[in-house]
């Protein structure tokens, strides 16, 4: 079985290098937050305003300030919902026949849940395109990409498990970034900002 993980390429990285699941999760999830702030500098300053009401400018926010930190929580859904780092899963074998919504499915098939395609989808999100952690607030919240970024069915990831604390070291640290840091473009020759592009690629390979 092979997974195969998605982070910017255009961020610095081991090459060609074989990773456990938890480096390959850990280090696109972060990256792709950089990314994100990056290119979204509102929404690093939002963050940061916020730790900095809640949890003060002399301390991280710890993992039981997350109930007082709703920007934070928005902005790790819509990380995990922006830059899906298993965009199509693992792949499933059909142990018998079945039938899905009309479609038969034979014995054998192979079966792929598109999570890139329900994380990009109009009907579930508005401007999918757009990283934009508000979805997830007020009355109306749109879709939880908890629901579906991990998998489903008893192969779900076993490091969403609530009381599984990996997760919280791959997603929920994320706080540290806007926490710890101003995340700002380099600028060139004649001091303009540099945008970097949105491109994702593999980066891990294992089992
Ligand atoms: C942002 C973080 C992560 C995401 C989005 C993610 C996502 C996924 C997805 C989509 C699958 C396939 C589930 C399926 O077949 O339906 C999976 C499987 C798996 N994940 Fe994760 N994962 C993450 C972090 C981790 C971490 C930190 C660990 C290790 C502690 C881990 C360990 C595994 C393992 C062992 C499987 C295979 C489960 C099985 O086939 O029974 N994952 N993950």
């Amino acid at each position: 079985m092979c997974f195969a993980s998605h982070a910017p390429s255009n961020v610095e990285r081991a090459a060609n290098e074989t990773l456990p699941p938890t480096r390959v999760t850990t280090s696109s999830s972060l990256t792709s937050c950089i990314l994100a702030i990056l290119l979204y500098p509102e929404v690093q300053k939002h963050a940061q305003a916020e730790i900095d009401a809640i949890v003060g400018q002399d301390q991280f926010p710890a993992f039981n300030d997350r109930d007082k930190l709703p920007y934070i929580g928005a902005l790790i859904q819509e990380l995990l919902r922006w830059a899906p780092v298993a965009p199509q899963g693992l792949l499933h074998r059909a142990m018998k026949e079945d039938v899905y919504e009309g479609y038969r499915i034979p014995k054998g098939a192979t079966v792929i849940a598109n999570i890139f395609s329900i994380s990009r989808d109009e009907k579930m999100y508005l401007d999918p395109l757009e990283f934009r952690p508000e979805r997830f607030l007020g009355s109306s919240p749109q879709l939880d990409p908890r629901k579906f970024i991990f998998g489903f069915g008893r192969r779900r990831c076993p490091g969403a498990h609530p009381l599984h604390d990996t997760i919280q070291a791959a997603t929920e640290r994320w706080d540290l970034i806007p926490g710890a840091f101003t995340i700002a473009k380099p600028l060139d020759a004649r001091g303009e900002e540099i945008t970097p592009p949105i491109e994702f690629e593999n980066v891990g390979v294992f089992w």
